[in-house]
Order: C-alpha cells, then sequence, then structure tokens
C-alpha cells in the first residue's frame, strides 16, 4: 500500500496478535533514519554506494526500488533469518517491490492496504511529521498510481484491506491472518487455558489444608469447580 496509510502499525498489530508467531524482514534502505528508528530493526541503513554494490550480488536481493529518490530493497537473507526462527515473515513493500517479488514467488500472500481516501492519506502523512511539504506532494502523487494499480489489477492481491477506523481494521487484519495461517488458530486451541491454573491451584489448596495450615470453608470446597471435594 501507498506511504502513510498505515501498512507499519497494522504490521505492529498482527505481530502483537500473535506473539512471536510473525517476524519482520528488516529492509535495506538508503534513507535516512527518522527519529527513534534503530539500525538493523525498523531498516538496515546503508549508504548509496554500498546499496549499489550489493544490487549488483545475484541473487542478493528479493526485490529493490527507487523510491521518492532513495533505494529500498529486501535481501533474502532478511527473509531467511525470519524462516529460520520458525516464523511467518511479513515483507513491508510498496506496489513495485510487490510486482517484483510475485515473478519470483508466487506462492507468497499479497494483501493491498488501502486507504479510505487520498483525503484522508494527506491527514495521516502531514500528522505523522516526518515529511516535508514537497514529500507529501510526492508520495500523494505515488500513492494515486499505487491505488490505481490496485484497481486495475484486483486479481494481483489475495485481498485487500481499508485502513479506516483502526480499531476495526486491526481486527480485520488479525482474522485474515487466522484464515491464512490456520495453524495460528490451533496453536492457540492447544495453549494451557485457565482450566489448568484453576487444577493447579485445587491440588496445591488440598496439600496445603492436608498440612492442617489452612481452613478452607466447605462451601468453597463444595462448589462445582473444586471437583475433588472437601
Ligand atoms: N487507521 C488509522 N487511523 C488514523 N491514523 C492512522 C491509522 N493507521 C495508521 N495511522 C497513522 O498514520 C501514520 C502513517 O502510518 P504508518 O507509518 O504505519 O504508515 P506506512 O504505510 O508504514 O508508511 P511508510 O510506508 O511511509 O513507512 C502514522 O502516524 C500512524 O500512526
Amino acid at each position: 500500500g501507498p506511504s502513510g496509510v498505515g501498512k507499519g502499525t497494522l504490521i505492529a498489530k498482527i505481530r502483537e496478535g500473535f506473539a512471536g508467531r510473525f517476524g519482520f524482514s528488516v529492509s535495506h534502505t538508503t534513507r535516512k533514519p527518522r527519529p527513534g528508528e534503530v539500525h538493523g530493526e525498523a531498516y538496515n541503513f546503508v549508504d548509496m554506494e554500498t546499496m549499489q554494490k550489493e544490487l549488483k550480488i545475484p541473487g542478493r536481493f528479493l526485490e529493490h526500488a527507487t523510491v521518492h529518490g532513495n533505494l529500498y530493497g529486501t535481501s533474502q537473507e532478511a527473509v531467511e533469518k525470519v524462516r529460520q526462527r520458525g516464523q511467518i515473515c511479513i515483507l513491508d513493500v510498496d506496489v513495485q517491490g510487490a510486482r517484483q517479488i510475485k515473478k519470483i514467488h508466487s506462492d507468497f500472500n499479497y494483501l493491498f492496504i488501502a486507504p479510505p481516501s487520498v483525503e484522508s492519506l494527506e491527514k495521516r502523512l502531514r500528522a505523522r511529521g516526518t515529511e516535508t511539504e514537497e514529500k507529501i506532494q510526492t508520495r500523494l502523487r505515488n500513492a494515486r498510481s499505487e491505488i490505481d494499480f490496485y484497481k486495475e489489477n484486483v486479481d494481483f492481491f489475495n485481498d485487500v484491506l481499508v485502513n479506516d477506523d483502526l480499531g476495526l481494521a486491526s481486527s480485520r487484519a488479525l482474522d485474515l491472518m487466522r484464515s491464512w495461517y490456520p495453524e495460528l488458530v490451533q496453536q492457540a486451541m492447544d495453549a494451557p487455558d485457565e482450566r489448568v491454573l484453576l487444577v493447579s491451584c485445587f491440588v496445591m489448596l488440598r496439600v496445603v489444608d492436608l498440612g492442617g495450615c489452612l481452613r478452607i470453608p466447605t462451601s468453597i470446597l463444595r462448589s462445582p469447580r473444586f471437583i475433588g471435594g472437601p
């Protein structure tokens, strides 16, 4: 999706929603870090000369693009690192990047994040306060062409998500991940639940009570949760 549509925000929500199950591949970029962005976490920040050299190495990058005068790229190594940790890899790329990756990996899932309108996108870019007026205008022009690509190539994407209300969009994103990766649902069902905790409490209370140190009222012990009775 276009710059400022909320890709980073929604990726964070997905990763929070399925703790440890999704990994974010770290892209390379020649753009300058924004305040608070850490090298190797937000991006691998490199200079133009280094990036151009690395792009010439066959198989080093899955995709690369020049966006707003800066080079961005996803290395094969970044994706492999995430997979080796047993995580589902999320790639945060623009439409140009997605088109290159799809030539190699048609088996990946492609999600287009759309703004409710170009006007709302403009508001968000301004509110984020990270761009100059000139950059905002360039990003809006690019956004219009990305939205046009989506409209003309709906089948390119496995799905589209309109990032309107953040709470609703996040919950739709989580539902979509559950439908794409059913193992996420299975793992949640396999996780220990409160019944295990209750049984442990019961066993502990019984042991303590047998020692005569604790008097548990019989009304509690007879409650249906305390299966063993007094
Ligand atoms: N649903 C939403 N409603 C209002 N504001 C939002 C919503 N989603 C994200 N934002 C805000 O919009 C701004 C842009 O979001 P974000 O940085 O996640 O976009 P992005 O698509 O990752 O942009 P870029 O590609 O430029 O990195 C941020 O300030 C974010 O807090």
